[in-house]
Parts: C-alpha cells; sequence; structure tokens
C-alpha cells in the first residue's frame, strides 16, 4: 500500500474516516497520490468512492484523518477554498449551463480562476485570456469547432467533454472525475476515454471513480479498491485484478 508520506505526493489521505450516526462510511482511509498520476477507484456499489470524493473536495468533513493538497492540510477548508488550492472536479450529474454557448460555459470556468467571479447580477465581462484559455481548453477535448453550439443541445459524451474543459480551463493540481462515462453511449466511451488519456498526458494528476472496468483498468497507472468503506488495495491494474482479496470483495457483489 501507498506510504503516508511521499515526497512527490500532491494529494494525501491520512487514515481518513467517517462516521455518520452510528455507521462508519469510510474506515482509516490512507493514500498519496503522486503527481501526475492516473488513479482509478473502483468497488461494489455503496463502497464509499463517492464519499472518499466528497471528503476530498470539501463537501463533506471527516471525523478522523487528514486531507493534505500539496503538502498543506486542507482538512477544515470549504469547498471554495480547496478549488482556489487547485482542486477540480466533475459530478455524476451535468453541471452545465445549458443555455449559454460551450465556450461561454467554459470560459466562465476559465474567468472563475482568472479572478473574475460571476454573480448572480452580472456575469463578468470576457477577458482575453479567459478566452484564450477557453478555446485552448476546448482544443485540448477535441471540440474547438463546438464553442458557439448551445450546452443545452449537445449529446452525453460531448457534455462530458465541455465539463473536462471547464477543468481544464481552471488550471487544477488534481482533478477528481466522478464516473465520466455515467450515462455516456457505449459508442461514445472510447473517445471520452482517449479525452481522460490526454488529460493524463499533459501531466495532470487524475482521480477517477468509474463503474466500467475495462476503461478504468486500461486508463489507470494505479487502482484503489475500496469495500465497505476500506481500502483493500492501492496497487497496479494487473495486481490489483489478481489480488484474492479484492475478488472476493466483489464476488456476489458485481462490478
Ligand atoms: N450522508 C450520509 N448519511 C448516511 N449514509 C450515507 C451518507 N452518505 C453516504 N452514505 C452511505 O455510505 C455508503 C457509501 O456511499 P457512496 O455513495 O460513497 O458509495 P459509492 O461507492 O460511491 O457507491 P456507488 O458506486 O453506488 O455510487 C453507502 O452505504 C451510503 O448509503
Amino acid at each position: 500500500m501507498a506510504g503516508l508520506v511521499a515526497d512527490d505526493a500532491v494529494l494525501e489521505l491520512e487514515r481518513v474516516g467517517l462516521a455518520i450516526g452510528g455507521a462508519r462510511i469510510l474506515k482509516e482511509v490512507s493514500l498519496a497520490v503522486p503527481a501526475g498520476e492516473l488513479l482509478g477507484v473502483i468497488g461494489p456499489n455503496g463502497a464509499g468512492k463517492t464519499t472518499l470524493f466528497n471528503v476530498v473536495s470539501g463537501v463533506v468533513r471527516p471525523t478522523e484523518g487528514r486531507v493534505v493538497l500539496d503538502g498543506r492540510d486542507v482538512t477544515r477548508e470549504p469547498v471554495h477554498r480547496r478549488a482556489a488550492a487547485g482542486l477540480g472536479r466533475t459530478f455524476q450529474t451535468s453541471s452545465l449551463f445549458p443555455a449559454l454557448t460551450v465556450l461561454e460555459n467554459v470560459r466562465l470556468a476559465a474567468q472563475a480562476d482568472l479572478g473574475a467571479a460571476a454573480s448572480v447580477f452580472r456575469t463578468p465581462r470576457p477577458t482575453d485570456a479567459a478566452t484564450e484559455r477557453a478555446r485552448d481548453a476546448l482544443a485540448d477535448v477535441g471540440l474547438a469547432d463546438a464553442g458557439d453550439r448551445l450546452a443545452g443541445g449537445l449529446a452525453h459524451g460531448e457534455k462530458r467533454k465541455v465539463e473536462i474543459a471547464m477543468l481544464i480551463a481552471m488550471e487544477p493540481r488534481v482533478i477528481l472525475l466522478d464516473e465520466p462515462m455515467a450515462g455516456v453511449g457505449s459508442a461514445d466511451v472510447p473517445a471520452l476515454a482517449e479525452v481522460i488519456r490526454g488529460l493524463h498526458r499533459g501531466g495532470r494528476t487524475v482521480l477517477m471513480v468509474e463503474h466500467h472496468l475495462d476503461v478504468v483498468l486500461g486508463l489507470a497507472d494505479r487502482i484503489a479498491v475500496m469495500h465497505h468503506g476500506e481500502l483493500l488495495a492501492v496497487d497496479t491494474p494487473e495486481a490489483v485484478m489478481a489480488n484474492p482479496t479484492v475478488q472476493s470483495a466483489y464476488l456476489g457483489e458485481g462490478m
């Protein structure tokens, strides 16, 4: 298992636990993610994968342990502070503004990072820097020509790509992808997997919860296996799939 302290770790979890009522949702999860790694997070339904992402991104505060981002303890920091510190996340449901164009959506993300937060009353004036970042990010996900389309009219797989472009435009240190393939038609899965591979090739650190095992095993450097709130194993895809404890955890539960 990964050690508690790694010199090149951009994200570390140290004995993270979460108890809600009498239930222990996460139990002593320790993990160090080195810069540039793509870590797949798998496990049966209810294993605690989304909760783990919630703890990392600050949506939920753990009852035990520490979350360390770039060497800084962020355990008590709220979501927006962690985002500002370089933590980017997609959710299982779409977070796009459907009535805005693709470029406008991505530009808002760039502007947020560049310090011009949108308000309910006023959309900040687009700057050249934000527009350039948004165009670059759209090119990165293969949607350079889609900038003028309305986000609401996109196919599901395209929406996922735009969400990833929004993350890229915010230049995060660590990216959390929560089931990026959810709801995406099987014909669109390979193209989306390529976009995620591209994120990784660009040197970004990515954690990805994904039920499509073939996809995650094909993309990840290492796989973390969750089961009943515990981290069963963290290893290469081959070693994890050959691990008897992992195999028995999945038996009868489905993947
Ligand atoms: N706020 C909460 N209060 C009580 N129980 C919770 C809460 N949040 C999560 N749980 C429970 O914690 C467990 C882990 O849930 P979580 O959604 O993290 O699992 P998961 O591995 O992401 O599952 P799935 O693959 O189905 O999305 C589940 O049993 C869930 O019911």
